[in-house]
């Protein structure tokens, strides 16, 4: 019953846009709802923002939660107990090596999980842009500016464009980020995320590509003008999370035009419950029931420790559609 190999979007030609998906489409309104909301009360959204930013964290935890079964949904392999026990085994022994490293070396870890985070998110998005649209999945290599403009928007602006507020999250996680960031890193990252940006859009639109260049300009103009931890929140639920789950789900069930959406999602669900329930629950003995700029500190160590098994296992799955693809 677990063990699905189906077609991933990779497999279709360029089939029905994607325009219509739901995980598309809610991200995109999220995203514009919370730029009309930072026009209209600018406030709000500031005091809003750790309340948003642990809301998109804990919603956005179960996008990973799935990821000891992904192996085994595109490799056809049953996962029984032995099976399951050593990914599982390899999975949190990852965690607990990034979990160490932070405590025992936290500058560093916070430089490289931002840097992986950074390439973890611009992949996602030059993947599932690529597969949406029936073209062959890029490999690590391949569509390095969409990569670097969408990975840079989200991890790097706030560091350029708001030092203050990121220092005193970061901070939280190892003492030498809580200081902004040096003027030439942020130029440096300023300058790397505009070229990104140039190459991206323009290569986008070239191409006809216009709604993938539109969502490059929405992500930069969300995470420049909006607090980080407000649009962090809003981004990392509403669209990295919704958009890496409807992929799952179109693997589950064997490509984006079959049927048996409300089957997939219940298998999902009952994957991802526990994985995901354990996770809040380090959340919450690390952050408590708060929602301040410490506790998003402090959740955000949970993430990092799982940051690392959850990019292993999605390198592996893009590895998988790129060559399906
Ligand atoms: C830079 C920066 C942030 C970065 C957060 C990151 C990098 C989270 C990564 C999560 C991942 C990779 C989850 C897995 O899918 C904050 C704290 C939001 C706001 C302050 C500045
Ligand atoms: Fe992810």
């Amino acid at each position: 019953m677990l063990q699905t190999t189906g077609q991933d979007r990779t497999r279709r030609g360029p089939g029905p846009a994607r325009q219509g998906r739901p995980s598309v489409v809610v991200g995109r309104a999220l995203v514009l709802a919370v730029l009309l909301a930072q026009l209209l009360d600018p406030d709000l959204v500031a005091r809003a923002a750790p309340v948003l930013a642990m809301a998109g964290i804990v919603l956005g935890v179960p996008h990973g939660a799935v990821d000891h079964m992904v192996p085994f949904w595109t490799g056809g392999q049953r996962p029984t107990a032995r099976a399951l026990g050593g990914v599982l085994a390899g999975y949190l022994a990852t965690a607990v090596v990034a979990a160490v490293a932070l405590v025992v070396a936290p500058t560093p870890t916070v430089a490289v999980f931002l840097l992986v985070s950074a390439v973890h998110f611009g992949r996602a998005e030059a993947v599932v842009s690529a597969s949406d649209a029936g073209r062959p999945v890029p490999g690590l290599l391949q569509d390095v500016p969409t990569t670097l403009a969408h990975g840079l928007a989200v991890v790097g602006l706030p560091l350029v464009l708001w030092p203050a507020g990121s220092a005193q999250v970061l901070g939280h996680l190892a003492p030498a980020w809580g200081s902004p960031l040096p003027v030439p890193a942020r130029v440096a990252i300023a300058l790397v995320l505009a070229a990104a940006v140039l190459v991206a859009g323009t290569g986008a639109l070239r191409d006809g590509r216009r709604a993938e260049a539109a969502e490059l300009a929405m992500v930069v103009v969300l995470f420049a003008v909006v607090p980080p931890l407000a649009a962090f929140g809003v981004w990392f639920a509403g669209w990295h999370a919704l958009r890496h789950t409807a992929r799952l789900l179109d693997l589950l069930r064997g490509g984006p035009s079959a049927p048996g959406t409300a089957r997939a999602a219940g298998r999902f669900a009952r994957h991802a419950a526990v994985p995901t329930l354990a996770s809040l629950a380090a959340v919450l003995v690390l952050a408590g029931p708060a929602s301040s700029p410490a506790a998003v500190g402090a959740a955000l160590a949970v993430v990092l420790a799982l940051t690392f098994p959850h990019v292993r296992t999605v390198t592996a799955l893009d590895r998988w559609a790129a060559r399906r693809g």
